[in-house]
Order: C-alpha cells, then sequence, then structure tokens
C-alpha cells in the first residue's frame, strides 16, 4: 500500500495565527475565536476530514522586536489577542469521537507538577485523545511577566526542557500502578495506598516529591509533539518527540531534517519510524487553477507588511527594520529560536539581503510552503513533498478560516482518498493508536519516558 499522508490543522486560540492582514478579508471568521460553536464547527469539519488532530500553537508574550515595540503586532493581531489553548478542548472532544488535540505548553514556564495533572484531565476527558506540544518558549516579554530580568539562554532552555521530561515522565509513569484504583465498596478502599508511588524528584532545575494527583489515563504520557529544528532541538526530538513539526522549503533541506532527526533517534535506542513528521503548509485550493490565481491575488492584496515581520523579529530576535534592505543577513546564535535565522541565512542556498527577507515573509503564507492550484494541482504536490522528504504528512494552516480548511477536506482529501493515499476511516483507539497502530496506547518501552514506569520490586 502507498505510503498514507497524514493532516494536522496548525490553528490557535488566537485573533490571528500566521497570514497576517488576512484578518481584514471578509469571508475571514476569525473573530469568533472567542466562541465555542467557533471551535466545535472547526472540529466537526476536521473530523469529516479525518484530520488526525488540531494542532494549536501558543505563544505568552507580545512580538515586540520590531521597532521595538508591540504595535504592529498588535495593530495586525499577530498571536494577540490569545487566549489559552488547552480550555476549548474538552468541549471539542465532546463533539467529536476521533480527532486528536496536541496543545502546546512551554516547559519554561509552567510547573511540571501542576502541568502533568492538566494533560492527565484532558487526556481523561478526551479518552485518550491528547498530545503536548513541548517547546522552550523564545520571547523576552514572556520572560519579563514570569518574573525573569532577561530570558533564560536558548540552549539552557533545551536543558531545563529535558529534566522536565523526567518529572512529567516519573509523574504518569511511574507514580502510580494500573490498578491502583480499586473503588471497592465491600472492602471500603476507593484507591490503594500501596500502589500511589513517590517520585522524589531532585534535579538541578525542579524538586518534585510526588506522588502525581491524578490515577491513570487512557495514554499515561500525551502524545509528545515538537518543533524547534536547532542542534540542540533536534537533539531534543530525537530523544522525545514522537511528531515533529518543521518549516519546509526545499525538498533538500526538509530531507536533511527528517533524516537528522531520524537517525538521531536510532542512536537514543528508538526506531525511525517511531517519529512522525509534518510538515507546515498553507494552500489555496480552487475549482480550477485559475481560480485558485484570483484568490491568491485577493489575498495578497490585503496582506501586511508588518506582521510578518513582527513574527519574524519574535522568532529570531533580529529586527528587520534595523537593517540596510541591501545589506546581507547573517547567522548570529540569539536566545530566541535559532531554526528560523539559521533558514534565512546559513541553510539558505544564497545569501540574502535585508530587503529579500523581507518580502519572503511576507509572502501569502509566510514561512510556510504554499500551494496553489487546482485540487489535483495541489494533491500532486502533496504526494511529491512526502515522496522525496520522507515527511508524513502536513500541519495545515489557514489563510482564511474556516474557508482554507474546507477546501482541502472537500476538494483535496477526496481526490488523496481515490489515489489510494489517504485513509477512508479512522483507525479505532487513543490518539497514539491512531498513530502508530492498535495496541499502542502507551509509550513504546523503547522510548525513554517508559524507563521511568513503576516496576514491581523497585
Ligand atoms: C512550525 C513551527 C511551529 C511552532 N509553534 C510554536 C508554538 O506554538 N509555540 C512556541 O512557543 N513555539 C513554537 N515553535 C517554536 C519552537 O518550538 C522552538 O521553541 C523554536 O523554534 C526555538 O527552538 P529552535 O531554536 O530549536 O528552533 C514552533 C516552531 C515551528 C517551526
Amino acid at each position: 500500500m502507498a505510503k498514507q499522508i497524514r493532516f494536522n490543522a496548525f490553528d490557535i486560540n488566537a485573533a490571528m495565527h500566521n497570514p497576517h492582514g488576512l484578518w481584514k478579508h471578509p469571508d475571514n471568521e476569525r473573530y469568533r475565536y472567542k466562541e465555542l460553536d467557533y471551535w466545535v464547527e472547526l472540529a466537526r469539519l476536521l473530523e469529516r476530514g479525518l484530520f488526525d488532530a488540531l494542532f494549536l500553537a501558543d505563544v505568552y508574550g507580545f512580538y515586540d522586536v520590531y521597532r521595538g515595540s508591540r504595535d504592529a503586532a498588535l495593530r495586525d493581531a499577530v498571536q494577540a489577542p490569545i487566549n489559552d489553548p488547552s480550555l476549548i478542548i474538552p468541549t471539542m472532544a465532546y463533539a467529536t469521537k476521533h480527532l486528536g488535540f496536541a496543545v502546546t505548553v512551554p516547559t519554561t514556564y509552567e510547573h511540571p507538577y501542576a502541568h502533568a495533572r492538566r494533560m492527565t484531565t484532558l487526556d481523561h476527558l478526551t479518552n485518550g485523545r491528547i498530545g503536548w506540544n513541548v517547546v522552550t518558549s523564545f520571547l523576552p516579554s514572556a520572560a519579563r511577566n514570569f518574573g525573569l530580568d532577561r530570558m533564560i539562554g536558548h540552549d539552557e532552555r533545551y536543558e531545563i526542557a529535558d529534566e522536565y521530561m523526567e518529572v512529567v515522565y516519573k509523574l504518569w509513569e511511574g507514580s502510580w500502578e494500573d490498578d491502583a484504583v480499586l473503588r471497592d465498596p465491600f472492602r471500603g478502599i476507593y484507591t490503594d495506598p500501596v500502589k500511589v508511588h513517590e517520585i522524589l524528584h531532585a534535579g538541578k532545575y525542579f524538586r518534585v516529591p510526588g506522588p502525581h494527583l491524578s490515577e491513570p489515563s487512557p495514554q499515561r504520557t500525551p502524545v509528545l509533539y515538537q518543533a524547534g529544528a536547532s542542534a540542540r532541538g533536534r537533539a531534543f526530538a530525537a530523544k522525545h518527540a514522537e511528531c515533529v513539526f518543521i518549516d519546509g522549503h526545499s525538498y533538500e533541506s526538509m530531507k536533511f531534517y527528517v533524516d537528522d532527526i531520524r537517525s538521531k533517534a536510532v542512536a537514543y535506542g528508538r526506531r525511525p519510524e517511531d517519529i512522525k513528521i509534518f510538515m507546515a503548509l498553507s494552500t489555496i485550493v480552487g475549482a480550477t487553477a485559475a481560480e485558485a490565481e484570483d484568490k491568491f491575488r485577493e489575498l495578497t492584496a490585503i496582506s501586511s507588511a508588518e506582521g510578518p515581520q513582527a513574527i519574524y523579529g519574535g522568532y529570531t530576535g533580529i529586527d528587520l527594520s534595523q537593517g540596510d534592505p541591501n545589506q546581507i543577513l547573517t547567522y548570529r546564535a540569539t536566545d530566541h529560536g535559532q531554526t528560523v535565522l539559521a533558514r534565512f541565512t546559513k541553510m539558505s542556498p544564497k545569501e540574502m539581503t535585508y530587503g529579500e527577507v523581507i518580502d519572503s515573509v511576507k509572502k501569502i503564507g509566510g514561512r510556510a510552503v504554499l500551494l496553489k492550484g487546482s485540487a489535483e494541482q495541489v494533491a500532486d504536490q502533496m504526494q511529491a513533498w512526502v515522496d522525496n522528504t520522507g515527511i508524513d504528512g502536513f500541519n495545515l494552516g489557514h489563510l482564511v478560516t474556516p474557508g482554507s480548511l474546507k477546501e482541502i477536506v472537500e476538494l483535496v482529501v477526496p481526490l488523496l482518498q481515490e489515489r489510494g493515499l489517504y485513509k477512508t476511516s479512522y483507525e479505532a483507539g487513543t490518539m497514539r493508536e491512531k498513530l502508530f497502530g492498535y495496541g499502542e496506547s502507551r509509550l513504546p518501552e523503547r522510548h525513554p519516558g517508559a524507563r521511568h514506569r513503576f516496576a514491581r520490586g523497585e
């Protein structure tokens, strides 16, 4: 059977996500992000299209590097205003049966003891349909608001994240035995105290004696996503991630990331196929190629020049307004994210000036690859990306919501199904089972998290 293409939707609980200026489009319903009905309708649409998951990005802090101010970000709804992503999930889960939910939570600012309980709660309420996108955060304004004088350094944030993972693995995997909850009215025992264990974690960054507060949920550890692609980020992904999310720009660079992460995973005792890799993608699908071009022109006319530069400043620490348009942008390690700057400098096939970088990020779709055309053309290009890079599928952003994802569900999914490249029904089971096979609800034995499982006789 041909390799199946997988879809996640890439969204955020905010007024706008990445396509800046397009909130002005008359068909854009983004302003409804504060309504539960909006999210329920979206979840039902995605389940109709047999999407694996709704991936919910999140960010603490405003994007205020560009021109040294948050004004451009606020004017243009650059991931602001923004609400909590986890609180919309139970309602969407109630309205669907199979769709997974991957929620972004930073290891730098949320304490693992509280985070572990929140994820277990969500895994119970969704009956095992929860994933966690592990991020380390990249905005100085978040650091300030969490009471730090300066942002913790890029690589140290990953060191903290590594220890954080150890803590949550211990809480999820090692604290409660499977049969701890007896609910036995005859013996008068709800939970057998002998089967609930302290974790006694005392490390460099965290001290958590435990036990975990919640009883075991269907997956225990949520499906682990990760999206940082710096050298340190890839090492982290290779060790922990089950799904990796990467921006793409060429077959070559995407294949480099895919091969590198999978070979590093093998060095951690894992298998290459233990990691599913999704590429960020924007799409414009028309009944014909000409119709897609018309939509593209219409969107270009209302897109914003400043919003993408505000995003760029936050991701990289580079204020594009400060450079001469003809000056070459060079790589420098900042404490923001390192991947986006690398892409426009040392990973770029040719040197780029500040002016060229601005033109590139301003394009519709932003940093994500944009596929446009008829459904046939978009499906062909998706297939080519999968065949040439080894990715498993796409995290599909929206330009106009929910229209962009409706185009995929109604026009592209049926075509991929005809070609035998897309499932025609959901697999049974939890989110992890749908991704990795029936009976695989828990982390596999070879995953480092499984080492923290409680074993009798310990
Ligand atoms: C496609 C994509 C989506 C991301 N989504 C988020 C997000 O929602 N929240 C966040 O804090 N970081 C997000 N990031 C940032 C990364 O998780 C990571 O923190 C950042 O890229 C810095 O790490 P790096 O230097 O290893 O790339 C995303 C990155 C990519 C490429």
